[in-house]
């Protein structure tokens, strides 16, 4: 296509000649993708891009609905896509091979030794010219050396150009995972080089892991922590997700090894375990304020996030999202809001990353591919368009499942959120993360400087549909085919010319619904590593530049290739993941007295998220989404006792594992059931310490009611009243905890809810000669848990990636993990 170069001036940013630097092969041994033949020197290398981590870009105003719904940005991260993205060609230009030292805190080792995954496909190569040329090591050594002054250059330059960004938010910061070969920084910042402002640059690294005052200011000593008193999560929750603990330290502790496991744009995740069974362990993805966001505007973000997170925690395909809870501020974190989720063990892009990616078989990356399919397809059929996708957003189980997380900037797709008959609800402004970002999105970035006339309103769905073929092309080809999937992007361009080449030359019916013709073959440099036209035909139908005639997930799913597609998994297996105990309740008087001082229906009316508009109720039968349409964010007086009455009830309506407390003056241990568990899992250390006198300790820079701006004094006013009537005593020096119920599974907690699909998807799984798997001896997966799984086909060994480069740290990351 070259609509794009005709509407648009190429706009260059000054930073892409740094682009024309390194390249690096990935992957240097023969495998299916051994794309050695296709390596570039430095002068051929143009804009190619590393496989790295990709950062979330909403936009400034987030991407709100368009003509139907212009509020649904109020959730939206305010990220600038454009700034990450310049800072990001900046980065590029750094290219290293593989560096094994993960404590190297020089900046730029840091850099060069994540950049040895460039593209690898030259311009000229777009039908199949092949002129790659094969960039060695130790020329790239000595390029290295020369960029090492240019970049230091470079950085200063940066640091001066961005100070005091109006929208720079935490999703700038630079995280390095100590342990990767590859480092996750979005904005191509070196961590030791970050302007001071950005709040949490470096999180990960541990040599500054305790130092609490890292995490108290950002360089202009702008507080980046919640003002006290940290909100209730119930009071931005829907009636039927209303919590039994609002609190990390009722029921979890710490993870001892004290290591964040992972980290995005506004959010660090450590792992945490049930105070009642060490082996129990979850991921606690803590929440953190991105810049310039009010903490209203915080609360009403993260409770949306979380309640489609929890509406789809019910699908195999899914990371389960339990609780959303109030978290202190500790050596590990600062005090806030997080998440309670099921554990990954690896994202794909960690797999992806691994030197053995080249090796693993077609077969297995398809399986993978096939598992993302169906959870984005479940999300649609939820009503929710995930609008992120990208394999950092794509969890590994210790199983090999797939699972998506991360639904930040998700949103209910239906003109009528729980009207699913209702139309799609279209998208205006800039969100997701490049190049998984499709091109009508990209149309909003402001730094594109497009004209007006190409910014329309997009379908949701279809940015899912483009992220999915983006991520199989990846998958294949162990690098992203581009860095935007914008007319700006050399590589785009070519992209776009050669699929329309293909279609003038080769097959006219390409884009024709129900038309399953081969896709390009070898010719073509974005589809030569497939190796199987039928393989190019789903992810270049997927990937298409086009909207209008983009695969839909139904067309995806009634694509032949892709149903013959071999998975260990069924889309309609249970996940039966293990939800966590929940013996302590928040303080019973916290509870009852914060809901008549919960923000009132006016205040929450600017959201998008429809959980918490009030609509009239539907006839038919109150599914959750119904239920949540009329969420009693302001209590009547009378529903103080019925909470407190609640509070001894078994709440498993969520799926939670509840464990009513025992009435006050029943003497602890008269529960053989309780003292059973403790025996047989050792009780793990509690805080000594209620959350809420954590919270509430002074710190140096802790910001004070008063200091809100005015805007937000209501809510302020409303959410001190709210935890300053908290006892000083925790609910659980209170009744003796007594377990009544064993855990109900969440899955079926939430098909009670009428949640689950009508049409359960069912794909046969059939094997296919053109995708098979080299891997199909059936092996056990060793794991304790393999049991829950019993449905499952356990025919690939996603895990089981080698890394050639894998220092003793990482192998131990990866497995204790
Ligand atoms: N439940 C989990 N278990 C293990 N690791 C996780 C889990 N959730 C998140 N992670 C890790 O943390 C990373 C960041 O998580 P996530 O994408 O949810 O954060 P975010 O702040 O929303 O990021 P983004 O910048 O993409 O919006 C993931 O890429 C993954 O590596």
């Amino acid at each position: 296509m070259t609509r794009n170069s005709k509407d648009k001036e190429v706009h260059k940013s000054p930073s892409v000649s740094t682009l024309k630097l390194l390249g690096k092969r990935l992957f240097n041994s023969n495998s299916h993708t051994d794309n050695s033949s296709l390596l570039l020197s430095a002068e051929q290398l143009g804009n190619g891009r590393s496989l790295r981590k990709r950062p979330t870009s909403p936009s400034s105003g987030g991407a709100s609905s368009g003509a139907n719904s212009p509020s649904s940005s109020a959730g939206a991260r305010n990220r600038s896509a454009s700034l990450h993205r310049k800072k990001n060609n900046v980065s590029v230009g750094l290219s290293s091979g593989p560096v094994s030292s993960h404590k190297s805190s020089v900046a730029l080792q840091d850099l060069i030794k994540h950049n040895n995954n460039p593209y690898l496909n030259s311009p000229s190569d777009i039908l199949g010219t092949g002129t790659g040329i094969a960039s060695t090591r130790d020329r790239d050594r000595s390029a290295i050396e020369r960029e090492k002054e240019k970049e230091r250059a470079r950085d200063k330059e940066r640091n001066t150009h961005h100070a005091g960004l109006p929208q720079r938010s935490n999703s700038m910061a630079s995280h390095h995972f100590p342990n990767e070969n590859i480092i996750y920084n979005p904005y191509g910042i070196n961590p030791n080089h970050a302007r001071p402002d950005t709040a949490f640059a470096d999180t990960l690294n541990m040599n500054k892991e305790n130092d609490l005052s890292f995490y108290m200011h950002d360089g202009n000593a702008k507080i980046r922590m919640l003002p006290l008193p940290i909100a209730n999560p119930n009071d931005f929750l829907p009636e039927d997700m209303k919590q039994y603990s609002v609190h990390l330290t009722d029921n979890f502790v710490f993870d001892t090894d004290n290591k964040p496991i992972g980290s995005g744009g506004s959010s660090e995740v450590r792992k945490v375990k049930s105070s009642y069974r060490q082996k129990d362990v979850y991921a606690l993805k803590k929440l953190n304020m991105i810049y310039h966001e009010s903490p209203e505007k915080f609360y009403k973000r993260c409770s949306k996030e979380f309640i489609i997170a929890k509406h789809l925690s019910h699908n195999v395909h899914i990371t389960n999202t339990f609780c959303l809870v109030k978290v202190p501020t500790t050596t590990y974190t600062t005090r806030g809001w997080g998440f309670i989720m099921e554990l990954g063990v690896k994202d794909l892009f960690q797999l992806m990353e691994r030197t053995g990616w080249k090796n693993v078989p077609f077969g297995e990356k398809y399986c993978l591919f096939k598992q993302v399919a169906q959870g984005i397809r479940f999300c649609h059929e939820n009503g929710i368009a995930h609008r992120d996708l990208k394999p950092e957003n794509v969890l590994i189980s210790k199983e090999g499942v797939c699972k998506l997380t991360d639904f930040g900037i998700s949103d209910w797709y239906h003109v009528v959120p729980h009207d699913y008959t209702s139309p799609v609800k279209t998208c205006q402004g800039m969100i997701g993360s490049p190049p998984y970002t499709p091109p009508e999105v990209m149309y909003f970035d402001a730094k594109k400087h497009y004209p007006e006339r190409l910014q329309k309103p997009y379908n949701p769905l279809a940015m899912d549909s483009y992220a999915l073929g983006i991520m199989l092309i990846t998958m294949i080809n162990n690098i992203i085919p581009f860095i935007d999937s914008c007319n700006t992007d050399a590589r785009f361009r070519e992209f776009e010319l050669s699929y329309d080449n293909f279609i003038n030359h080769q097959n006219p019916h390409f884009r024709d619904k129900g038309c399953h013709k081969a896709g390009p073959g070898a010719e073509y440099s974005l589809a030569r590593n497939f190796k199987n036209t039928e393989a190019t035909r789903v992810a270049w139908r997927l990937a298409d530049p086009d909207p209008a005639t983009r695969y839909t997930m139904d067309d995806l799913f009634e694509d032949p290739f892709f149903q013959q597609i071999e998975t260990c998994v069924e889309p309609n297996d249970d996940s039966f993941v293990k939800a966590p105990e929940l013996r302590k309740s928040t303080s019973i008087s916290d509870s009852t007295e914060n809901f008549p001082d919960a923000p009132n229906e006016q205040e929450v009316s600017h959201t998008s998220n429809p959980f918490l508009k009030r609509e009239p109720l539907s006839t038919k039968p109150r599914s959750m989404l119904e239920i949540a349409q009329s969420p009693s964010l302001k209590l009547k007086p009378k529903l103080k006792s019925k909470t407190k009455a609640k509070s001894h009830d078994i709440m498993d309506k969520e799926g939670l594992k509840i464990v009513t407390p025992k009435p006050q003056g029943k003497e602890q241990g008269e529960d053989q059931n309780e003292d059973k568990d403790e025996d047989e899992d050792k009780p793990t250390e509690n805080f000594s310490t209620n959350v809420d006198s954590l919270l509430e300790k002074a710190t140096p820079t802790s910001t004070k009611v008063d200091d809100i701006p005015s805007e937000e004094n209501s809510t302020t006013k409303e959410l001190k009243s709210m935890i300053n009537s908290t006892p000083s005593t925790p609910t659980h020096n209170g009744p003796t905890p007594v377990p009544v119920k064993t855990a109900t599974p969440l899955n079926k907690g939430m098909s009670d809810l009428s949640l689950r699909s009508e049409t359960p998807i069912s794909v046969k799984d059939t094997s296919a000669p053109n995708v098979s798997s080299s891997s199909n001896s059936i092996r056990s997966f060793g794991s304790p848990n393999v049991s829950s799984l019993k449905k499952k086909k356990v025919i690939h060994h996603h895990l089981d990636i080698t890394n050639s480069v894998t220092n003793v740290s990482s192998v131990s990351a990866f497995v204790s993990r």
